[in-house]
């Protein structure tokens, strides 16, 4: 079996560095013509798999918008991360999970073990500190899953945490760049499994606040490519010498696209294309 980042990998020099969000928010449901319940929930996520699974290098469900439709919703998703498996495509579950390590225990459980939640990778919030995470990182080598924690997060309110320093003057942000970069430095192939989450809007503030990007050894999930503003400039500007490590994410920007397969295909193209010039693909 191979790592979750030789997988993710191979995916991305074969389909591209781009991941697409399955985010079924009521305003995109209407916009489809889709009821704002599980039923509609489920409608639009397969017909995103049908447009682009296999044409991606990954799928990013965002369980939030599976969730609100309570057990009917989590059910869905659960059906969208089996969907996603037969479609032969890498699923990246957006839970933002994180709680001490006695509870982190069940999430790790839940999205990197053997039942229906699990997906290929779960993104993590490491605000509880970077060392309550290790349940899902040992399950996730153990699994040969990946882990994507929060580093510089797309928004501007992430700041405020991300930027903050201790008293030696390593941000928080470098203190969870360094972990992973730590754990990745004895995994195999040109990836490792433990990836950080960065976004494409954060411009300066890598350097800012002293992460090294090219020194994680791991995938850069980059969400904020679309919608919130991010483009081709962005991605290079931000990335610099870390680019052939980034998966570059969009959600709204081509489900808006929708319904029609055919445009949904054509807008994954599109922005495949466009992140894969920036990143030197
Ligand atoms: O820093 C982050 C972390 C996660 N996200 C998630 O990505 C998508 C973005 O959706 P768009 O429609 O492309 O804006 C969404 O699921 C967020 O929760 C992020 O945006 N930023």
């Amino acid at each position: 079996m191979t790592t979750f980042g030789q997988r993710l990998s191979s995916a991305m020099d074969l389909r591209g560095p781009v991941c697409v969000g399955i985010d079924p928010h009521p305003a995109l449901l209407a916009a489809w013509g889709l009821p704002d319940t599980a039923q509609g929930v489920e409608t639009f996520a397969l017909t995103v798999i049908e447009a682009v699974g296999g044409r991606v290098a990954a799928i990013k469900p965002q369980s939030a918008l599976f969730e609100r439709h309570a057990s009917a919703g989590v059910a869905v998703l659960e059906k969208v991360i089996a969907a996603l498996r037969a479609a032969d495509t890498l699923s990246i579950v957006d839970a933002k999970r994180g709680d001490i390590g006695s509870t982190m225990q069940g999430y790790a459980e839940a999205y990197l073990g053997d039942g229906p939640l699990a997906g290929d990778a779960v993104t993590l919030s490491p605000y509880l500190g970077f060392g309550s995470l290790s349940p899902a990182i040992e399950l996730a080598h153990r699994n040969d899953k990946g882990i994507f924690v929060l580093c510089l997060t797309s928004n501007p309110e992430g700041a405020s945490i991300q930027h903050a320093r201790d008293e030696i003057g390593t941000s928080v942000a470098a203190l969870v760049a360094n972990e992973a970069a730590r754990i990745n430095a004895s995994a195999p192939g040109d990836l490792g499994s433990v990836g950080l989450v960065v976004g494409a809007t954060i411009g300066d503030a890598a350097r800012q606040t002293g992460v090294d990007l090219a020194a994680v050894r791991g995938p850069l999930l980059a969400p904020g490519v679309g919608s919130q503003g991010a483009g081709a400039t962005e991605l290079a500007h931000v990335f610099g010498d870390a680019r052939r490590a980034v998966l570059a994410s969009s959600s709204r920007g081509i489900l808006r696209a929708g319904p029609s397969v055919s445009a949904l295909r054509a807008a994954a193209a599109q922005s495949t294309e466009q992140a894969a010039g920036a990143l030197g693909r």
